[in-house]
C-alpha cells in the first residue's frame, strides 16, 4: 500500500480545476440501470469509487464506452441479473457506500434487488433503513440475512404512495426517486434530502423522461412512468474538493485560483469559510483565494464563541468540517466545530493535537479549536488516513507544517480525489508517492 511524504511549510500558487462530484457521480451512475437506451455522461471523475461502481454495472453487463474527455456512454440492454448471486458481486458492492444506489434502479426495471451491507468510511452507525422504508412503503418485500449481512428486497409491482421520510437520508432519497419514478402512480416524498447531488439526479431523470417536482425542494412529487429513455448529463464539479481546496489555501497561506466552481451550487459553503475569516473572490464562475496572512475566526452577534455544524441541505454537509476543524487551528480566535451527523468523524484531532493543534474533543460530536494565528506552525508526523475527509484535513494540515510528514492508508483518499498528489505538486505541493 502507497502512503503519501509530504514536506510542508512551502506557500502554492496557481490554478486548480475540481472533479466532477463523486457523490454525484455515484447517484448518476447508477441511474443508467433505469433504461435500456444509451446514457452518456460527462465530467466523470477519475476515483476509486466511481471506478469500482462502474466495474461492477460492467460485470452486470452494461455496455461501457469511453468517450474521452472525461465521457462515458453507458447502455443498459441486457442485464445479467445472476450476477445478483455471485461472490464477486458481494465482494465488490460490499467495497462502496454508493452501491447500494443500484437497488432502487434494480427493483424498479427488474423487480428485485440485492446489496451487501455498503461499505464506505467508518465513521459511525451509517444506518439504510430510510432506504427500506421508502421501498417497503411502494410495496416491496424486504428480507435481511443477518449471517452474510445481504439485504434482498423484491417486488412484482411498486405503486406510487405518500412517504414521509425519518431522515433526511441522501442515498436513500435517492434510492426511492429512483424506484418511485417508474412506479405506477403518484409518489410523493417529504423530508427528502435535497443536495445539489440529488437536484442533478432529478434533472437527469426528468430528461430521461421521469415526471419529478419539487426539486431543490425537501418534498418531491413524482409521477410514474412506464419506462424511461437516454439522455445526456454533466456532473457539476465536487462541493467537497472546492471547500477542500479553500482549506489548503487558507492554511499554506497561498493564493490559489479555484476554476469553475459552480458559485450557485455552493450553499452556505463559501459563507461558513467566511466566517473563519477566510476572503474568498468572484471572478465569473472562478473562485479566487487571496493569500492571507492571518484569519480571523468571527463571533456571534452576542459575542459568544462561533459554532460551525452540519445540516442535510441547505446545511452545511458534514463531508466538510474535517476540513473546516483543520482550517480553524491556524486561525485567530475560538469556535466550537459540532458535527451532528456522525458520532466517529473527529477522532483524528487527537493527531493535529500531536502536530501542536490546540484542540479540546469535547465528545464524539464535538470539539473546541482555539487557533493558533500563526503564532507557531504544525509539526510535521507521521499518520494514518481514517476516512476520506479527515484523510484529507491531515493532508492539509501536513503541507502547512514545519517538516516532513507521511500519511498511509492513502487509499481511503483515492477514493475520493483524483490524482490529488499530482494535481497538488502542479501548485508548487511537494507530496510524493510513495508505494511501502
Ligand atoms: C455516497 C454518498 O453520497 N455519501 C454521502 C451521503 O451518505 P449517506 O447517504 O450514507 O448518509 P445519510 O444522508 O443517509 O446519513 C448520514 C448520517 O446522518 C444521519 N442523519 C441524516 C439525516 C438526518 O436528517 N438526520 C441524521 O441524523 C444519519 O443517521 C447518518 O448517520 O450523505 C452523507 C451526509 O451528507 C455524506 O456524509 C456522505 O458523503
Ligand atoms: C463519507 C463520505 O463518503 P462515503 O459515503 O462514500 O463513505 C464522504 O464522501 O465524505
Amino acid at each position: 500500500m502507497a502512503k503519501f511524504v509530504i514536506e510542508g511549510g512551502h506557500t502554492l500558487a496557481g490554478e486548480i480545476t475540481p472533479q466532477g462530484a463523486k457523490n454525484e457521480a455515484l447517484q448518476i451512475i447508477s441511474a443508467v440501470l433505469l433504461t435500456p437506451s444509451e446514457v452518456i455522461i460527462g465530467n466523470i471523475p477519475n476515483i476509486r469509487d466511481v471506478n469500482k461502481l462502474i466495474e461492477i454495472l460492467e460485470d452486470f453487463g452494461v455496455k461501457v464506452k469511453d468517450l474521452g474527455n472525461k465521457t462515458k456512454s453507458f447502455i443498459a440492454n441486457d442485464i445479467n441479473l445472476d450476477y445478483l448471486d455471485s461472490e464477486t458481486f458481494k465482494e465488490k458492492a460490499a467495497s462502496l457506500r454508493g452501491s447500494i444506489m443500484l437497488l432502487g434502479p434494480l427493483l424498479a426495471r427488474f423487480g428485485k434487488g440485492k446489496m451487501p451491507k455498503p461499505g464506505g468510511d467508518k465513521i459511525g452507525r451509517r444506518r439504510v433503513d430510510t432506504h427500506f422504508q421508502g421501498f417497503q412503503e411502494m410495496g416491496a418485500q424486504f428480507s435481511f440475512e443477518p449471517k452474510e449481512s445481504f439485504f434482498s428486497i423484491t417486488a412484482d409491482k411498486l405503486y406510487g404512495v405518500d412517504i414521509h421520510l425519518e431522515e433526511a437520508s441522501v442515498t436513500g432519497t435517492a434510492n426511492i426517486i429512483m424506484a418511485a419514478v417508474l412506479a405506477e402512480g403518484r409518489t410523493t416524498i417529504y423530508n427528502a434530502a435535497c443536495e445539489p447531488y440529488l437536484q442533478q439526479l432529478c434533472r437527469m431523470l426528468n430528461s430521461m423522461g421521469a415526471k419529478i417536482e419539487g426539486i431543490k425542494s425537501n418534498y418531491l412529487i413524482i409521477n410514474g412512468v412506464k419506462n424511461l429513455g437516454g439522455c445526456e448529463h454533466r456532473m457539476l464539479p465536487d462541493m467537497i474538493e472546492i471547500g477542500s481546496f479553500i482549506g489548503l489555501a487558507a492554511m499554506t497561506q497561498s493564493e490559489i485560483r479555484i476554476k469553475d466552481v459552480s458559485w450557485e451550487n455552493l450553499g452556505v459553503i463559501p459563507r461558513t469559510f467566511q466566517k473563519l475569516g477566510i476572503r474568498l473572490i468572484k471572478d465569473g464562475d472562478d473562485m479566487i483565494v487571496p493569500k492571507q496572512d492571518s484569519y480571523q475566526i468571527e463571533s456571534f452577534i452576542d459575542g459568544s464563541i462561533m459554532t460551525i455544524a452540519d445540516a442535510p441541505w441547505p446545511g452545511l454537509t458534514p463531508d466538510l468540517l474535517s476540513i473546516i476543524l483543520v482550517v480553524s487551528t491556524q486561525a485567530k480566535g475560538s469556535v466550537l466545530i459540532h458535527q451532528k451527523m456522525f458520532e466517529s468523524r473527529l477522532f483524528f484531532v487527537d493527531k493535529l493535537i500531536d502536530m501542536g493543534a490546540q484542540v479540546i474533543l469535547c465528545d464524539p460530536h464535538r470539539a473546541t479549536v482555539i487557533g493558533l494565528d500563526r503564532m507557531q506552525a504544525l509539526r510535521a508526523t507521521n499518520m494514518a488516513s481514517p476516512d476520506i475527509r479527515a484523510g484529507v484535513a491531515l493532508l492539509i494540515a501536513a503541507l502547512s507544517a514545519n517538516g516532513v510528514s507521511s500519511i498511509s492508508n492513502i487509499d481511503q483518499i483515492d477514493r475520493g480525489y483524483e490524482d490529488i498528489d499530482k494535481r497538488l505538486q502542479a501548485i508548487g505541493a511537494k507530496i510524493s508517492r510513495v508505494e511501502e
